[in-house]
């Protein structure tokens, strides 16, 4: 988990609190840990302060010309910055086409320091003074490809890098058919970072189907889910709004998505429909397909007002379930 830049004191209890909510994965341990996690409800982290935060999605247009996007990547920044927005989004694989086909050729070697799209979101990002959640591009790290979001401070500081946890493999004939395995690894560990606008929660597009993360994510005190992501013509209609308010109302949070504008000579179809919603499901902002930044006006002080009015954290049933965090 990346804790990110807490004040001490807050940093302080969040790893204490982190430490009760370890659970060891080790076959020796794991049998007693399971059942004490069964019957006692998990210690929730508390979410930091309320404030309020301008956040811009930005509906990029992306094509096969990497230079081109990451040009467009900064000039959507400073657009969102010069509109007053604190916290900027940018979309799933902004850098290159979203196929198997791109993700090796397109793919940068963040932790070597060889990557061109990483150092103009760093740049990016402290010139204008924004919190900037990456989207994400192929990665390449010892051999293997990940689908990576790179989360920066307005100082430019990389703060977190989520690799997505759930890769798309799914076969809808007549529909889409998509094999993100057959060139990405899925990551390993799920992305909870402290930023000044806020505790952000980390899953890249697929990501957001699995509401146990957004659960992890909620126990670690997030206040916004961000989900870079690219829904296709298919899913999208049925289910991309659908997904990002169930994970609003399941948790009482804000939730983010952001997709690339769609390409009408791209092999894959992007739903577009960049969207914003509430701790009470209601949609803040959304807007189609096509290349725009969409704003909403984050207030989270409505997730202490949700949570009182709807106790639902205090009203989950430990004694039949349980959520086992594991990666902590
Ligand atoms: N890039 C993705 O993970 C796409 C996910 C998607 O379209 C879905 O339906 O889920």
């Amino acid at each position: 988990m990346s804790l990110g830049r807490l004040s001490s004191a807050t940093s302080g209890l969040l790893v204490q609190s982190a430490r009760k909510l370890h659970f060891s994965a080790s076959t020796a341990t794991m049998r007693s840990v399971v059942t004490a996690a069964t019957s006692a409800a998990p210690e929730l982290v508390p979410t930091p302060g309320t404030m309020k935060v301008k956040l811009a999605l930005c509906q990029m247009a992306t094509s096969a010309d990497k230079v081109e996007n990451i040009a467009a990547a900064k000039s959507a920044i400073q657009e969102a910055s010069s509109s007053g927005a604190s916290l900027v989004v940018l979309p799933e694989m902004w850098n290159c086409p979203y196929s198997n086909d791109s993700f090796p050729s397109y793919a940068e070697d963040i932790d070597a320091g060889a990557s061109p799209s990483a150092a103009a979101l760093a740049e990016a990002a402290r010139g204008h003074a924004v919190t900037l959640v990456g989207g994400s591009i192929p990665e390449r790290s010892d051999g293997k490809l990940y689908n990576t979001c790179l989360v920066y401070s307005k100082e430019g500081q990389l703060l977190a890098k989520h690799r997505k946890v759930h890769l798309f493999d799914i076969d809808i004939p007549g529909g889409v058919t998509f094999k993100e395995s057959e060139t990405l690894t899925a990551g390993q560990a799920g992305t909870v970072v402290d930023t000044d606008a806020g505790r952000l929660g980390i899953g890249i597009c697929y990501d957001i189907r699995f509401p146990e993360l957004a659960m992890m994510y909620t126990q670690r005190g997030a206040q916004l889910l961000v989900y870079p992501g690219a829904f296709n013509t298919t899913t999208g209609p049925a289910h991309w709004e659908l997904l990002q308010k169930a994970r609003a109302v399941d948790n009482q949070l804000f939730v983010a998505t952001c997709s690339p504008a769609r390409n009408p000579e791209a092999s894959y179809q992007a739903w577009g429909h960049s969207t914003a919603v509430d701790p009470f499901g209601k949609v803040l902002a959304t807007t189609d397909e096509k290349p725009g930044i969409v704003y909403a006006e984050l207030d989270y002080a409505e997730l202490e007002k949700r949570r009182t009015n709807m106790p639902l954290m205090q009203q989950k049933r430990y004694d039949l379930y349980s959520l086992l965090d594991k990666t902590l």
